[in-house]
């Protein structure tokens, strides 16, 4: 059976082009989705053997969507990460010039972090939010069309014919957003010594020190932390989760036995995968693990203890 792979659509999102930097089986089909629900939905279901969502911005933070998705309904697995640059550009119907440009439309992530260029060089017009910025530049397309431009990816603008008014009218120019691809549990892909583990914690209870505590499991084994996100779980004003992406897999000891602490003195764990980091070329700093912390301590100290727990204690 050919791969199926959902996005978040129409042709022309930078979610199409994180899939595509994925690799993905070019024989396979893509299935452009209206929405990351429908992304999830489709996975879920089996319409889609995986999918590809927006999970984070380098300048915006996490894509809610996304995480109330990975956090409720049928767990998924991220099976992959990647880190795609955001660039956007103000793209309308062929002779619109700036100066006509009253209503604009992208995704709420791009209208984010444009909010300076347009402050400053569209300051009375219209923003609206869609659901992707190519669904923005496909509407801006349309005979009639409600907006007079979006804010899209190049590809997005040269797919729905659309000219450019103005390019880079994102507020930061090294903008990134992080992309996971997903599938339904299953075997994790094998540690290649540059993971990252994902997971959502729920507490037992709230007391001084709870966040400390569930901090606490990673420091002392010496697990690096890489993104800490507090959610609310919807049970009411105060009650939160919390989104954690640790450095390491779960089949390192350090990085499984921090979750089992965390087993320990959690309600509940949502174990989200371990998966390759995509920034594993760019480390600036090699991970040094802390005295007691190497994977070789935490494998001489279990035989250690099986010895004594067999008697030999010489
Ligand atoms: O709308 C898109 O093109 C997406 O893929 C979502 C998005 C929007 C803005 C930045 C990164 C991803």
């Amino acid at each position: 059976m050919p791969n199926r792979y959902a996005y978040l659509g129409p042709e022309g999102t930078f979610t199409e082009a994180a899939l595509r930097a994925l690799r993905p089986d070019e024989s396979g089909e893509f299935i452009p989705c209206s929405g990351v629900d429908a992304v999830f939905a489709a996975v879920r279901s089996g319409a889609a053997d995986s999918g590809v969502a927006p999970l984070e911005n380098s300048v915006e933070g996490g894509v809610t969507a996304t995480i109330a998705e990975l956090i409720n309904g049928a767990p998924l697995l991220i099976a992959a990460e990647v880190a795609v640059p955001v660039e956007f550009t103000l793209f309308a119907r062929e002779g619109v010039r700036l100066a006509d440009v009253k209503r604009v439309a992208t995704h709420a992530h791009a209208l984010a972090q444009c909010r300076g260029w347009l402050a400053e060089h569209l300051p009375d017009a219209e923003t609206f939010t869609v659901s992707s910025t190519a669904a923005a530049a496909r509407a801006v397309a349309e005979p009639g069309a409600p907006y007079d431009a979006a804010i899209a990816a190049r590809v997005a603008g040269e797919r729905y014919h659309l000219t450019a008014v103005a390019e880079g009218v994102g507020d930061r120019s090294d903008a990134a957003t992080r992309f996971v691809h997903l599938v339904r549990p299953g075997p994790l892909p094998a540690p290649t010594g540059a993971d990252r583990t994902s997971l959502v914690a729920f507490l037992s209870d709230d007391h001084p020190g709870a966040l400390v505590e569930l901090l606490d499991q990673f420091a002392v084994r010496g697990v690096n932390l890489t993104r800490l996100e507090s959610r609310p779980t919807g049970d009411g004003l105060g009650r939160y989760c919390f989104c954690l992406d640790a450095d390491g897999h779960v089949a390192e000891a350090r990085v499984g036995e921090a979750l089992m602490g965390l087993r320990r003195i959690c309600k509940d764990i949502r174990f989200l995968g371990s998966y390759p980091r995509a920034d594993a070329d760019t480390e600036l700093t090699p991970f040094m693990p802390a005295r007691g912390t190497s994977n070789a301590d935490f494998h001489e100290a279990e035989q250690w203890l099986a010895h004594i727990r067999a008697g030999q204690v010489a």
